[in-house]
């Protein structure tokens, strides 16, 4: 993925600032800010949920300026809170892995081969989700539902995984659990977050975005200090570990 200052207007608002970034495949890549600084625009971005300023800068995904969602997908397991939402509550868990094979939510009708059953069947065991596959959607915990989600993305075999906060309202032991099963997976990740605790150690890369412009991109360990920390959270921060981290608010 590779973005030339791109700039996203969401509203009449510059929701990212003349972003430039490269991102190479099997690369992995946490990008880390506050509310409100521009993270799921930019996934929303990749996505093709949202476009960028057609007037200066440039985008390529695949080495496309334009391309093509489901393609994207395929190369991509994309996990994010938005999805989530979408799966409608009563489809079976299995189903919803399926339809991840052509990017749908839901609904399948002739990609559930016995070739890609067996795969989201795997995909489900990888993400610890096999118990879930006889259940609804709706009915699962937010935990549940997020282990189907990382399923669905692994099913097609994917290149990376595009992850929106992966760990959002899971409890602590839950949200542990689900970290060490991307551990696990070997696909590229790239993490979009502000939870300090989801930049595990094999996060080689971070960058660092606020109020959609880029503050700080470089191996995690030069750009994870106490010192950028507080310039990104315009507080004076503590930080502690060495991925996963922890920080302390200075009053
Ligand atoms: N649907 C929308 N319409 C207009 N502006 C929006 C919309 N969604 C977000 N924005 C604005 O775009 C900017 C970036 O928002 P975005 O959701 O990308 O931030 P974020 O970093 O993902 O935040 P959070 O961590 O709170 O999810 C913010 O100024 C926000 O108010």
């Amino acid at each position: 993925m590779e973005m030339r200052d791109v700039t996203v207007v969401r509203d009449g608002r510059i929701a990212l600032d003349s972003v430039s970034l490269t991102i190479e495949r099997g690369e992995n890549v946490a990008i880390l800010g506050p509310n409100g600084c521009g993270k799921s625009t930019l996934v929303k971005l990749i996505d093709r949920e949202l476009y960028p300023r057609a007037d200066h800068g440039s985008m390529r995904i695949l080495g496309r300026q334009r391309w093509n969602v489901t393609e994207l997908r395929k190369e991509l397991g994309i996990v994010t809170n938005d999805l989530q939402a979408q799966i409608l509550p009563e489809t079976s868990v299995l189903d919803a892995v399926v339809a991840g094979f052509q990017g749908k939510l839901g609904v399948y009708y002739d990609e559930g081969t016995p070739e890609r059953l067996a795969a989201a069947q795997a995909a489900l065991v990888a993400a610890e989700a096999a118990h879930l596959s006889d259940r609804v959607f709706g009915a699962l915990s937010s935990g549940e539902a997020r282990r189907v989600l990382i399923a669905r993305a692994l099913a097609h075999d994917p290149g990376s995984l595009l992850l929106d906060e992966p760990t959002t309202s899971l409890d602590l032991v839950s949200a542990h659990a689900l970290l060490e099963t991307l551990r696990r997976t070997g696909k590229g990740l790239v993490l979009v977050t502000h939870h300090l605790e989801e930049i595990i150690p094999e996060i080689d890369r971070v960058v660092l975005l606020k109020a959609g412009r880029i503050l700080a991109d470089g191996p995690r360990r030069e750009v994870m200090t106490s010192q950028n920390l507080s310039q990104l959270f315009c507080t004076d921060i503590v930080l502690q570990g060495d991925g996963p981290y922890s920080a302390q608010v200075r009053r």
